[in-house]
């Protein structure tokens, strides 16, 4: 299991839109069979999903191959602007050639998180063919992550009892920051179970919590590891001179 960190900082957010659309598409472009892609909520990566949709990045990507799923969602009402999947699909899925099968969405409400989280769970054990997470076949070829300003990633918060649940792929939890809307989130064993883990996080206001999570502080986004190294898209605002 890999805890290698490898930073690449760029000029601003729309230079680390470009820096991780060449990377995502590297990812794949090496890999054969079908792709399993974990997106995640927040702003730095709607800039990337808006690149995917264009070329060069667009016409490196084989849609027919890409299985799309989510690390966290909010269980609010499909339509509601707080769905990270609603994001996604605006920026990224309704504009290209995704078949619809390969969409795997956690649901939405009325679905309560606890039925949501069972659903997901067995959705990603079919798609994966075991009940256990090998090691030596990771579930997720691509695992994009954001860091919250507590230190949060997925919807996995500080101080939250998710943190500790070895025996589950995906649960409910309850969130620690705005929008305060109960969540389904990824756990740890199914997040390190990716070949490659890539956090985005871009701006002033993500400094403080960046310097905390590269200082060693006891938060979930430092505590993430994966089959391969975990890549931070940076911009310059977030990292300081
Ligand atoms: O609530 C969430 O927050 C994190 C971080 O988002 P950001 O906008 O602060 O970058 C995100 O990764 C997660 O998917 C989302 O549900």
């Amino acid at each position: 299991m890999s805890t290698e960190r490898i930073l690449d900082v760029s000029a601003d957010a729309d230079a680390l839109a470009n820096r991780a659309a060449d990377w995502f598409v590297a990812e794949l472009a090496s890999r054969s069979g079908p792709l399993a892609v974990a997106l995640s909520g927040g702003s730095t990566p709607k800039r990337l999903y808006e690149r995917l949709t264009r070329d060069p990045w667009r016409s490196g990507l084989d849609f027919s191959r890409i299985h799309w799923f989510w690390g966290d969602e909010r269980i609010v009402p499909a339509d509601d602007a707080r769905r990270n999947t609603l994001m996604a699909e605006t920026a990224l899925l309704d504009h290209v050639p995704v078949p619809p099968e390969n969409i795997h969405v956690i649901a939405a409400s009325p679905t309560t998180p606890e039925d949501a989280a069972l659903a997901y769970e067995a959705e990603l054990k079919r798609f994966y063919g075991a009940d256990t997470l090998d090691p030596e076949r990771p579930l997720f070829d691509i695992m994009l992550l954001g860091v919250g300003s507590d230190g949060h990633t997925a919807s996995l918060f500080p101080g939250k009892p998710s943190l500790a649940v070895r025996n589950r792929w995906v649960i409910s939890s309850e969130p620690g920051l705005d929008p305060f809307v109960p969540r389904v989130t990824l756990t740890f064993p199914a997040i390190a179970s990716s070949r490659a883990v890539a956090f985005l996080a871009a701006g002033a206001d993500k400094k403080p919590i960046l310097d905390k999570v590269f200082a060693g502080a006891d938060l979930p986004s430092a505590h993430v590891t994966a089959a391969g190294p975990i890549h931070w898209f940076l911009d310059k605002a977030a990292v300081g001179e």
